[in-house]
């Protein structure tokens, strides 16, 4: 049981380090830009990779899969170092089956995954992906995962504080107008950190013999843009979000003498100049306003819907004459009772946040708000039982990772480790005969500084753990390493549950 538990362990911790092992030295070999003169990678190893063939019957084919290696080129946008860790919440616009979201989870720095799709088919097969597995570890991470059934081009609130965007082959299937919505969404109304859009290429079509008898279009797309249409629509993205600029690149190379067709995709990956991230609205807990402030200096506080929330507004702080409560709920009401209000003069505010709301919902003259009677909403698109503002989605499912965080011993020893790691094969590569590396303690301690300074400490626990240490130094001996076998530790466990993290750690590091 508990061997199996191990594996189980092993292969969900390992799972994205093979996809990113296997998938990274093919991701620079994608690289094939518009600029048909740019070179392309002349890495030999990876060509042998990644490369495509013709098949009498099947056409092209092309290894690794094509959708795999669109997946390695999104993640490699995702782990840029630039953000790499740091993009916390992203939204897939157009998920289908949750393939790509299950590569999104491991991402590092991933808090918060959105889904959004059209269809509601989809949405069904995923479910198993959630939870499915009891005995899977707890992530190190939070992690929480929402699918809406939507249109991407609606600017629901949730997409708000996204870090990025990325829509995988969902463009072509966009009505022009909705494409047109889709743009403003994400540049106007998510200002993501990057966003990631891959489309097929049209150039690239003359190669799929099946595709003749339909003038080399597939039949479900709008379009299929050719490399140049492609590079057209991006580049007048970023005169519009000029906020934004955009590099495009091929990806899926077709079979040898076949370049000047380009690649099977498209990928463009948008970047913010100047990346502010989006205070994440929750509504669910949040006062709603209505009428611009533009309008007539009239906002009226409608409800509040199932508030813990104590964001009740001030009417001078909003620079408007009058702020009407058409409705509280019980427990808002109950709020004020404990507080003596009576009116929302002598209410706590959160202005900011109210405004902060209105700017984000971008509020207009048209945007007209009000309550009517018990939860009716009407506005002056929708007339009567409109939609709550910008809820646009459906919720079809969410989905909350159980986890544990790691003990700040076992994240100091993990840091060290790998930095220790970092130096041996630096030095490895430098001289493949070295047998002994040693490393100031006082180098180590800067990859642990943002969680310690206390160098005893640092050194206690190297020690506990099997680190030789000689004064300042950590000795590092690959003789001692490489008499390890993998058998004679597990023989050392105990056969127990009740291991630490700092003793799973121990498994395959060097003795002293
Ligand atoms: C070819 S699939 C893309 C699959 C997925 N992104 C991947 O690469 O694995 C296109 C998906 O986009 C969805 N889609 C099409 N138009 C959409 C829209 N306006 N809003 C949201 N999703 C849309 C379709 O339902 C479909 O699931
Ligand atoms: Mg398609």
């Amino acid at each position: 049981m508990i061997i199996v538990i191990q594996t189980l362990v092993f292969f969900r911790e390992s799972l994205f380090a093979v996809f990113d092992r296997v998938f990274r030295p093919y991701i620079k070999h994608f690289a094939l830009t518009f600029n048909r003169n740019n070179n392309v990678s002349d890495d030999e190893e990876s060509e042998d990779h990644v490369f495509a063939e013709y098949d009498d019957e099947k056409g092209v084919i092309f290894c690794p899969p094509m959708y795999a290696q669109r997946y390695a080129a999104v993640s490699d946008c995702l782990m840029d170092e630039r953000w790499c860790g740091k993009l916390e919440k992203v939204v897939d616009l157009g998920y289908h089956d949750m393939s790509f979201i299950k590569y999104l989870r491991d991402v590092p720095g991933v808090k918060q995954i959105l889904g959004v799709d059209i269809e509601s088919f989809p949405l069904r097969c995923s479910s198993d992906l959630f939870g499915s597995d009891e005995y899977a570890p707890k992530r190190e991470t939070p992690l929480h995962i929402s699918l809406f059934q939507g249109n991407a081009a609606d600017p629901d609130y949730r997409l708000i504080g996204s870090d990025a965007v990325i829509a995988i082959e969902m463009i072509e299937h966009m009505y022009p107008h909705d494409l047109e919505r889709l743009v403003h969404t994400i540049f106007g109304f998510i200002k993501p950190w990057i966003a990631v859009i891959t489309t097929p290429n049209g150039d690239f079509n003359p190669l799929f013999k099946s595709l003749e008898k339909n003038g080399f279009r597939r039949l479900d797309h709008f379009f299929e843009w050719s490399r140049e249409q492609f590079h057209d629509w991006c580049s007048n993205i970023v005169v519009r979000y000029p906020n934004y600029t955009v590099s495009c690149r091929g990806v899926g190379p077709g079979p040898p003498d076949t370049l000047r067709y380009g690649c099977c995709s498209q990928l463009a990956l948008f970047v913010s100049k100047d990346y502010h991230k989006q205070r994440d609205l929750n509504l669910n807990s949040l006062a709603l306003v209505a009428k611009a402030p533009s309008t007539n200096n009239e906002i009226q506080a409608l409800d509040f819907p199932d508030s813990d929330c104590n964001m009740l507004c001030s009417p001078k702080k909003l620079n408007c004459t009058t702020l009407q409560v058409k409705k509280f709920s019980k427990k808002t009401q109950h709020l004020m009772a404990k507080n003596k209000m009576h009116s929302l003069e002598h209410t706590k505010e959160v202005v900011d946040e109210i405004r902060h709301l209105t700017r984000m919902l971008n509020f207009n003259n048209d945007s007209r708000v009000q309550a009517e009677g018990d939860h009716t909403w009407h506005n002056i698109n929708w007339g009567e039982n409109a939609p709550y503002w910008n809820q646009y989605y459906q919720l079809v499912k969410e989905y909350t990772y159980p986890f544990e965080p790691k003990s700040e011993e076992c994240r100091i020893l993990d840091l060290i480790s790998d930095e220790i790691n970092r130096v041996v094969d630096m030095q490895c590569d430098e001289d493949m005969d070295v047998n002994k590396v040693e490393i100031p303690i006082h180098h180590l301690m800067r990859v642990v500084q943002h969680i310690t300074d206390d160098v005893d400490r640092v050194k206690d626990l190297l020690e506990w753990n099997g680190y030789e240490i000689a004064g300042d130094v950590v000795i590092y001996s690959r003789l001692t390493i490489d008499t390890v076998s993998v058998n004679s530790h597990e023989n050392e466990w105990p056969d127990n549950e009740t291991f630490s993290d700092v003793n799973k750690w121990f498994i395959g590091q060097p003795t002293s």
